[in-house]
């Protein structure tokens, strides 16, 4: 199937969220981490998900975008009802439409920098030279492209977290969620990060859901949702008073 196609292109929601509930076991006991989100991501802004550590923000963009399934509820991505895919649909899903920066960079040891950015294109088939050409050139922009060829454990921390974030990016996918991608960076390596995901994943159909506790991008975010104990407790442009 071709799980681009799904949905269709319109001027409908980029994610939309509904009754989201999401219980983890502990022990003998459950515990309820989200309970009952509804919330809609627009296409064209870059959505700021903040709040507390242990409010559940991981959490819930880890179901927005395919790799946790929720206890309760239902998640349409582009329209697509993504928890009532095949598990091969939801993969084909995700490779074509979703790209991750997570916290855990989870390079690939044994190849290098270009190699790991390019990994999505390889795996949509596109030929390992052009690939590595693509990965490059975002990885120019991300002023590491004199790291290419090195492997991972050769780069610093900072530029790990960028081969991952070109890896997002690389096969210009219609979402890219992203924990915490300024976190590891000085100020302007951030800014020039969060320029490269405005450029890449904010048009009119793409969209972009941030992760962060970092103050320092707040005034970038054309959306900003707060969570407080599994709850959006606010949406609106700005950070609500008093933060
Ligand atoms: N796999 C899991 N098993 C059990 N509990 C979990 C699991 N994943 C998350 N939790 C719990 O769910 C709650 C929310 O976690 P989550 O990581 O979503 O919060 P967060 O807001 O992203 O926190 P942080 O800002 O520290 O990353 C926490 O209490 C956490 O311990």
């Amino acid at each position: 199937m071709d799980t681009k196609a799904i949905g269709g292109r319109s001027a409908e929601a980029a994610i939309c969220a509904r009754g989201i509930t999401r219980d983890f076991k502990a022990g003998q006991s459950t515990i309820r981490v989200l309970h009952g989100i509804d919330t809609d991501i627009k296409p064209g802004e870059m959505t700021f998900v903040v709040g507390e550590s242990g409010s559940g923000k991981t959490t819930l963009i880890s179901i927005m975008c395919g790799i946790l399934w929720p206890t309760d509820g239902e998640v349409k991505v582009f329209g697509t009802d993504i928890y009532k895919l095949s598990d091969a649909e939801l993969v084909n899903f995700r490779l074509e439409n979703i790209g991750f920066i997570f916290q855990q960079y989870n390079l690939i040891p044994s190849i290098d920098a270009a190699a790991n950015a390019a990994v999505p294109l390889i795996a949509q088939g596109m030929r390992v030279g052009e690939a590595r050409e693509k990965a490059k050139a975002l990885l120019e922009k991300l002023n590491i492209g004199d790291q290419a060829d090195k492997l991972p454990n050769q780069l610093s921390g900072g530029q790990q977290q960028r081969v991952a974030i070109a890896r997002a990016l690389v096969h210009e996918p219609r979402l890219v969620v992203c924990d915490e991608p300024t976190a590891a960076l000085d100020t302007s390596s951030g800014r020039r990060v969060m320029d490269l995901l405005r450029e890449v994943a904010v048009a009119e159909d793409r969209a972009c859901i941030i992760v962060t506790h970092d103050n320092r991008i707040f005034d970038l975010a054309d959306r900003i949702l707060v969570l407080e104990d599994g709850l959006v407790t606010h949406d609106g442009t700005d950070m609500p008073d008093g933060h």
